[in-house]
């Protein structure tokens, strides 16, 4: 087989390519023996008996030659390149960047393809460029066949395939000669439009390996005269400013264009006094209104500050990563989502519709310490007089209630005011609700200030007073009055020497003619007196004692709201009349009943008593036969309507009593005598229906008659027949300031009226009842 290599004069214009019909060129005149060799192409059979491949190596080298003598253009393809810019087209030539749309024609194109392989290429390069010294083209041509002899022979790599002209030794001939391989290489590069695909298939020969790399360098190739073509070079677009020089004073000067203007910023005038005034003007900072909507919806409660700076971190395109105080100033407020940040990150005041614990102001005034007891202490004779008494170990209420129906209103200890316990209560524990004094204790138990809920309060004038700090539902019990069980000896011995110069005492009415003193005691003891009062103070039987307690009224009693009670306070004397303050609507204006209200049932009482005894007297002595003219000169009026009855009842004339006495005879005497105590009944009577009266209004029963008619009724509460009341100790009847340690005159008053009389106690035997009033002993 031949490798003909046929060159003509036109090629180097349109390149041709044809089959030589012999083994002998007619062309070139160049005629290369290669009989024995299998292939001097580069493309070696893939195996020894492979010749179909042999002979497709043979095909592809029938490459057209451009002549040697052609000039080269070179040179003018070569500025070229040294545009600045990149055009598509001029890079087609590269076939592995352009576009199939740069190539000039299909069918030619079609035609390289199939001239065009690496092998071709370089053997026609190299004979070609060889061509002026045939002996060097002989030597090149052996060196080839040499080279694919030790390609068959040895194990195929594409690295031993000869890449460059240097690399087979081409470089090496003429300058001229050179320069056309250039040419001819570059030139049959464009112009032959080979299709990638076609060429990698072709490059099959260099193995998995060169292949990969190929494609690899292919698409980056690609990729990058794709970004070449996106870059303002390739597109003409010149960035770089415009520089205006100008002329001025003599100088050149460069400046840069004018900005547009905006038409707002449009100047009107030219004077340059207006314009400075304009620019001052804009740099001022416009005024921010505060936002209506401050008040309400999300945002509300956000001063406009907070509003600034969250806005400023969180606002619409702001840097978030920016420290808050260094990013500017925006206006916009943050969404909803950065609002939801900010109330993580610095949170927000929650406000309940009411104060819950309400706690008081710090600096609050304290009262003096006192000693504190949260029972009942008896002291003294009390303990020994108070087992004596047989009355609560004789008598126990116990309730029928059923688990079922719980201790409700209606069960029979509740009704008495005996607590439930275990031995008393048909519910059970779990289902009764009469045992407010273990409730408290457990409540204590539990401990904490708002558990227990009350607290002293300084009032602005009437001293200390007690508030809670909780709700309480009605009829809750809130705290225990307690303190020490003393006897009416020891409470007059107390007043007379421990107490004499205080201000105020703590000593309420107990039971069994005894008295709570809490000057050590209870917090209760600073409840202070309300005409209105929220709270009651009642006496319960609780495991068989007495035990008092401050409940909450009839209505819930809401935190930081002022604990008072009615004290039910008997003055007992017109001196121990105290003004109240409570300030309620219907107060009564003194710490006790109105006076008003108990004027008119005393003075009724007395006067209808007084009018109708005297009544009675003087018909008595009318009947005996008094003096009339006595009678006449008192009562005209009456004494002749008596006259004209008499008469009218003698039948025997009209003249007159006188007629009448003179004419009585002894059974007239007897009918006399009859109506006198008729009339001495009736006078009894109503006596005795004016005491009822009296004992209704004061519910003391031992009442004495004599001292009827001088003391004050008391009105009894509806609630129980156990409602407390307070034992007052005071000498002056001016009304009290606050209490304070201050108040010396008053106290001197006190101890002297007290040392004028004996302080003396509430009647007997009132068991709780009644209140309680020590008195100087005037009454
Ligand atoms: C048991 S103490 C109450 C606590 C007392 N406020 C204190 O500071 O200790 C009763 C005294 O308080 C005063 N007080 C209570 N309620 C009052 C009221 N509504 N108006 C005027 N003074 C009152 C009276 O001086 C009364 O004698």
């Amino acid at each position: 087989m031949f490798l003909a290599i046929s060159e003509r004069e036109d090629t180097a214009s349109r390149p041709e390519m044809t089959r030589a019909p012999s083994s002998e060129s007619i062309h070139s005149g160049i005629t290369v023996d290669c009989s024995a060799v299998q292939s001097s192409s580069s493309t070696p059979p893939t195996s020894i008996g492979d010749t179909a491949s042999v002979a497709s190596a043979s095909m592809k080298l029938e490459t057209p030659l451009p002549t040697p003598e052609e000039p080269s253009t070179g040179r003018s393809r070569r500025a070229r390149t040294s545009v600045g810019t990149y055009n598509v087209k001029a890079l087609t030539g590269t076939a592995i960047h352009a576009p199939k749309k740069f190539y000039k024609d299909s069918e030619e194109q079609d035609n390289q393809t199939r001239r065009r392989t690496i092998s071709g290429e370089t053997l026609v390069s190299s004979i070609g460029l060889s061509s002026s010294s045939t002996e060097t083209v002989q030597k090149d041509m052996n060196q080839l066949v040499h080279d694919g002899i030790d390609a068959l022979n040895l194990e195929w790599s594409a690295k031993k395939l000869p890449k460059s002209r240097s690399r087979i030794g081409l470089n090496d001939s003429p300058k001229k000669a050179g320069q056309q391989a250039d040419n001819i290489s570059r030139k049959l590069t464009r112009s032959a439009g080979t299709k990638v695909e076609s060429f990698t298939k072709k490059l099959s020969v260099l193995g998995k390996r060169g292949r990969q790399t190929f494609e690899n360098r292919l698409t980056k190739a690609k990729r990058e005269l794709r970004n070449l073509a996106d870059t303002n070079e390739y597109a003409g677009i010149d960035t770089k400013p415009v520089l205006l020089e100008v002329w001025s004073n003599g100088k050149l000067v460069t400046e840069e264009p004018p900005k547009k203007k905006r038409r707002t910023e449009e100047v009107t005038t030219s004077a340059p006094d207006a314009e400075e005034a304009k620019r001052t003007d804009k740099k001022k900072p416009t005024e921010r209104k505060e936002k209506l909507w401050l008040t309400k919806g999300l945002y509300a409660g956000q001063g406009k500050a907070d509003l600034d700076k969250w806005s400023k971190k969180y606002g619409k395109g702001k840097d978030r990563s920016q420290d808050a105080s260094s990013s500017p100033l925006n206006s916009v407020l943050p969404l909803p989502m950065w609002h939801g940040q900010r109330l993580l990150e610095i949170g927000r005041d929650f406000k309940l519709p009411f104060d819950v614990c309400s706690p008081l102001p710090p600096g609050q005034p304290k009262p003096d310490e006192w000693r504190k007891t949260s029972s009942n202490r008896f002291v003294g004779d009390a303990a020994a007089m108070w087992k004596k008494f047989t009355l609560f170990d004789s008598f126990h209420s116990k309730c029928v209630c059923t688990p079922e129906r719980g201790c409700d209103e209606d069960c029979q200890n509740r009704i008495m005011l005996y607590e439930c316990d275990t031995t008393n209560c048909g519910a059970g524990r779990e289902h009764c609700s009469n045992r407010s004094f273990a409730d408290l204790q457990e409540r204590r138990r539990g401990g904490g200030k708002y558990r227990i809920g009350v607290e002293v309060i300084k009032t602005t004038d009437r001293g200390y007073g007690v508030r809670s700090n909780r709700c309480f539902e009605a009829h809750q019990i809130i705290v225990e009055y307690t303190g020490e069980i003393i006897t009416e000896e020891e409470c007059d011995r107390r007043m007379n020497e421990d107490y004499k110069n205080n201000d105020c005492y703590y000593l309420m009415s107990f039971d069994q003619n005894m008295i709570i003193d809490a000057t050590k005691g209870s917090i209760a003891r600073f409840v202070n007196h309300s005409c209105k009062p929220n709270c009651r103070m009642v006496k319960w039987i609780v495991a068989g004692k007495p035990r008092m307690a401050l409940f909450a009224g009839d209505r819930p009693i809401m935190t930081g709201e002022e604990l008072t009670y009615d004290y039910n306070f008997d003055p007992f004397s017109a001196k121990n009349v105290q003004e109240c303050r409570c300030g309620s609507d219907n107060c009564r204006g003194i710490l006790g009943p109105r006076p008003k209200d108990q004027k008119p049932v005393k003075e009724s009482i007395k006067e209808s008593v007084k009018s109708k005894v005297k009544a009675s007297k003087r018909k008595l002595k009318e009947l005996l036969g008094g003096d009339k003219d006595e009678s006449a000169n008192a009562r005209g009026s009456k004494k002749r309507k008596i006259k004209e009855a008499k008469g009218v009842k003698g039948g025997k004339g009209v003249k007159g009593a006188k007629g009448v006495k003179r004419s009585a005879t002894s059974s007239g005497r007897k009918v006399v005598k009859d109506a006198a105590n008729c009339v001495k009944k009736r006078v009894s009577t109503q006596l005795s229906n004016a005491r009822k009266v009296i004992r209704t209004k004061r519910i003391v029963k031992q009442t004495a008659k004599a001292k009827l008619l001088e003391t004050y009724g008391k009105r009894q509460t509806k609630l129980s027949s156990r409602n407390s009341s307070l034992t007052l100790v005071k000498g002056d009847s001016s009304p009290p300031k606050a209490a304070s340690v201050g108040r010396k005159g008053m106290a001197k008053n006190v101890v002297r009226t007290i040392r004028k009389g004996r302080a003396r106690a509430a009647p007997r035997g009132t068991t709780g009842r009644t209140i309680r009033v020590v008195t100087d002993g005037e009454n």
